[in-house]
């Protein structure tokens, strides 16, 4: 059997970049309009803080307004909410995301719930995440979003593919199953509890996985010719034994990616495939927060 055709979402990811920054251009120039982003950090994760700065750097190559709010691990829930406050009535923000995960001591929910549903660029508002699922207007979760994107690159039509996603994580598996949905697959959403998981995943045309379990969907998983999006960055030892001691790592995906890109039909990398992906979206859902905010047209080619 042939090798799987590699998903370049990094490619893909640049491509859509460039036409956000073409539109942000567009919109300075015809409406006055900058599109403006305000991320926030609490606390020092080092992977987080890395996911952050590549957000600042993109959304200004894209030439919109970026403002990064880094607050100290031991800012206090109300602190927060103060801020996510001030945020929500910046006329020059368009779009806000408080980064995940927060420290212990703050409520995420109570902070997702307090930013304005119309800047909730990450789509983790109940408001957006009910508008998905009746098919009104919405913003859309970054990674889903961007894994539909790819999907919609790579397969000519959808419709009456089975598609079975792994992880029912309001983040990313349950607004998946939302948009396969409505792009009229026949949805499957599977979990660590699911019986016969192996199984079910074979049944699949399209296979999600976004578990967050390092290489756990093997090669005999997979159907021939099926594509298999890759949600998953797990942080793992490096392969060399010796880096490894010295604390070297590598990054891998939910997938046995060697196994399944010798079955499969089209296939994602980690890296280079979803994680780009989804910061791009999260530019292309700022420049559609904006857009709404000043009644002015969505520009083509950023959205699904
Ligand atoms: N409110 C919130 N929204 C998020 O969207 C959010 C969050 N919190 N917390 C953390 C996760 C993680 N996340 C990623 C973004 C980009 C890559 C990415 O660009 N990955 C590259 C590089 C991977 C690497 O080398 O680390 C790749 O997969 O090729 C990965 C992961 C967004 N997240
Ligand atoms: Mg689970």
């Amino acid at each position: 059997m042939a090798e799987a055709r590699i998903i370049d979402g990094k490619g893909f990811a640049a491509g859509l970049r460039a036409r956000i920054g073409a539109a942000v251009e567009q919109l300075r120039t015809t409406h006055a309009l900058v599109p403006g982003l305000a991320v926030v950090l609490v606390g020092e994760d080092p992977a987080s803080a890395i996911y952050v700065r590549n957000k600042g750097e993109q959304t200004r190559e894209a030439g919109m307004h970026s403002v990064t709010h880094r607050l100290d691990a031991s800012t206090s829930q109300d602190e927060l909410l103060r801020l996510v406050n001030q945020l929500n009535n910046d006329p020059s923000i368009h779009g806000i995301l408080v980064q995940l995960p927060l420290p212990g001591h703050i409520d995420a929910q109570a902070v997702l719930s307090a930013i304005d549903p119309a800047k909730d660029v990450d789509g983790f508002h109940v408001v957006n995440a009910g508008r998905l699922s009746v098919g009104l207007p919405a913003l859309v979760p970054c990674t889903p979003l961007g894994c539909m994107m790819l999907l919609k690159d790579t397969v000519k039509d959808l419709r009456g593919m089975h598609a079975v996603v792994v992880g029912r994580s309001n983040i990313v598996g349950k607004p998946m199953a939302q948009l396969l949905l409505q792009a009229d697959c026949t949805v499957t959403i599977a979990h660590s509890r699911t019986r016969d998981l192996a199984g079910i995943c074979r049944e699949a045309d399209i296979l999600v996985a976004a578990v967050g379990r390092p290489e756990m969907v093997k090669g005999d998983w997979i159907k021939e010719g099926a594509v298999v999006i890759d949600v998953g960055i797990n942080r793992v030892p490096a392969r060399d034994p010796a880096a490894a001691a010295a604390g070297k790592t590598r990054i891998v995906g939910d997938v046995c990616y060697a196994e399944a890109a010798s079955v499969a039909g089209a296939i994602t990398p980690v890296p280079g495939g979803v994680g780009p992906m989804t910061i791009a979206c999260l530019l292309a859902n700022t420049v559609t927060a904006a857009c709404r905010s000043a009644g002015v047209p969505l520009p083509a080619g950023i959205g699904l």
